[in-house]
C-alpha cells in the first residue's frame, strides 16, 4: 500500500511475515542478538539512547551512529534469511542492518532523516518490525503534512527516492502500555570511509 508518493516514496506491506513467522523470529531476534545500550554525547555529557540497538553487514559496512563508528557483526542467520526475503520482494539489495529495541513506551526515536552520506543519494531503506505495535510518525520538512503509520507485528514499510531529503521521521514515546518492539532496517552503505 503506498502511503507517500510525494517528494519520495513510502509503502506499507501489512503481514510481510506470517503469524508463525512473527513469534519465532521474534524471540530468536530478542534471544540471540548481541543488544547494547549506546551512548551519545548531549551538551557534553554522555546519555544512553533511549532503546537497545545493533549493527549486523558485511565486513566493511562501517556505519555512524549514535556520533559513533560501528564495525558489523556478521550476519546472524535469521537477519541473512529476512535480507534475501526482503531483496526479492523488494527488487533492493542491502549490506548491513541495523537493528532497534524498544524495551517499552518509553523507549523511543527522535526525528531525524537517514541521510547519512554512506546511504548515498535516494537512499532504500526496508523496515520490518516485530512485537508490540508503535506509531510511525512522518513530517514533509517543507509543507508539516504529517502522517502517523502505525506499524504492527511483521510489517515491512520501504522508504524510497527522495523521501529522506524531503521528510523527516521518528517513533514517539507512548504512556499507553507497551510491550517490547524490535524493527530492523536493511540499508546499502555505497560510500566506504
Ligand atoms: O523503529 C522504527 O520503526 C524506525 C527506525 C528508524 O527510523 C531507523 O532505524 O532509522
Ligand atoms: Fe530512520
Amino acid at each position: 500500500m503506498r502511503l507517500i508518493a510525494e517528494d519520495g516514496e513510502l509503502d506499507l506491506a501489512e503481514g510481510f511475515l506470517t503469524a508463525d513467522e512473527r513469534a519465532v523470529l521474534g524471540a530468536r531476534l530478542l534471544g540471540e542478538l548481541a543488544w547494547q545500550s549506546e551512548e551519545i554525547a548531549l551538551f557534553g555529557r554522555q546519555v544512553a539512547v533511549p532503546r537497545l540497538v545493533c549493527w549486523y553487514g558485511d565486513p566493511g559496512a562501517t556505519y555512524r551512529y549514535s556520533g559513533v563508528s560501528h564495525e558489523p557483526l556478521p550476519w546472524h542467520e535469521v537477519l541473512a534469511d529476512l535480507r534475501a526475503r526482503i531483496e526479492d520482494f523488494s527488487g533492493h539489495v542491502f549490506n548491513a542492518v541495523l537493528c532497534n529495541r524498544y524495551r517499552n513506551g518509553r523507549d523511543s526515536m527522535g526525528w531525524h532523516a537517514d541521510d547519512e552520506a554512506e546511504l548515498g543519494e535516494r537512499p532504500f531503506i526496508a523496515s520490518l518490525s516485530l512485537g508490540a505495535e508503535r506509531l510511525f510518525r512522518i513530517r514533509h520538512r517543507g509543507t508539516g503534512r504529517t502522517l502517523d503509520v502505525p506499524l504492527r507485528d511483521g510489517d515491512l514499510l520501504l522508504m524510497g527516492g527522495e523521501l529522506q531529503s524531503h521528510w523527516r521521521h521518528c517513533v514517539p514515546r507512548t504512556a499507553r502500555p507497551c510491550g517490547e518492539r524490535i524493527n530492523l532496517t536493511f540499508r546499502r552503505i555505497v560510500r566506504w570511509p
